[in-house]
């Protein structure tokens, strides 16, 4: 068995399965959701992670597509499967497209119309607590508590997304 912290946040494209990780590991666990168009997929994930023992999911409100990662796309960057995405869609169907294949995967699957709507529709799969990760203005921090989320966490996924993202250091304050 791993050896665990108190907390973690099994983010959504690990390459280890919601249920091995529950198996092997005795830390509070949270789970990191993006929200797919296919809502089926993410809701199924929900559920796997509801029965087995975690605790809260952080939904990440920062990628509702993927900034552009101009190394990924000059090395063709691959990422590697997603075990949870196993039986739900096909995980190893690389195109032979030039560019980033990560990107290409993004554009498929995360839905870029994630709005606050989806804050409720999250709320009315799980009885979880939600926390909204990836929140940089006080507005926005508002929202998410009037949203209904138990949470927020500040980031701004190390600047991966979007270009003269403010540091999170002065978003705190
Ligand atoms: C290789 C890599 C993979 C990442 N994968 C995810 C992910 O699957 N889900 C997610 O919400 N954030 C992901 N992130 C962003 C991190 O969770 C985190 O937001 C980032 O490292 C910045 O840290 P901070 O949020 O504490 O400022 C990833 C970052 C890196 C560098």
């Amino acid at each position: 068995a791993a050896s665990c912290n108190t907390l973690m946040v099994l983010s959504f494209s690990a390459s280890c399965k919601i249920e091995e990780v529950a198996s092997s590991c005795n830390a509070i666990r949270f789970y990191q959701l993006y929200v797919f168009k296919n809502r089926d997929i993410s809701a199924t994930l929900v559920r796997r992670a509801e029965s087995h023992g975690f605790k809260a999911i952080v939904l990440t409100v920062d990628t509702p597509m993927l900034g552009r990662r101009e190394a990924d796309i000059r090395n063709k960057m691959v990422a590697p499967a997603n075990a949870n995405l196993e039986g739900l869609m096909p995980i190893d169907d690389l195109d032979t497209a030039d560019g980033s294949k990560l990107e290409k995967y993004a554009r498929d699957t995360l839905d870029p119309s994630l709005s606050w709507k989806d804050v409720e529709w999250l709320k009315s799969i799980t009885s979880l607590p939600i926390l909204l990760k990836g929140i940089v203005t006080a507005e926005d921090a508002r929202k998410a508590v009037e949203a209904g989320a138990a949470g927020i966490i500040v980031s701004n996924h190390g600047a991966r997304q979007l270009d003269y993202a403010p540091a999170t250091i002065s978003a705190l304050e």
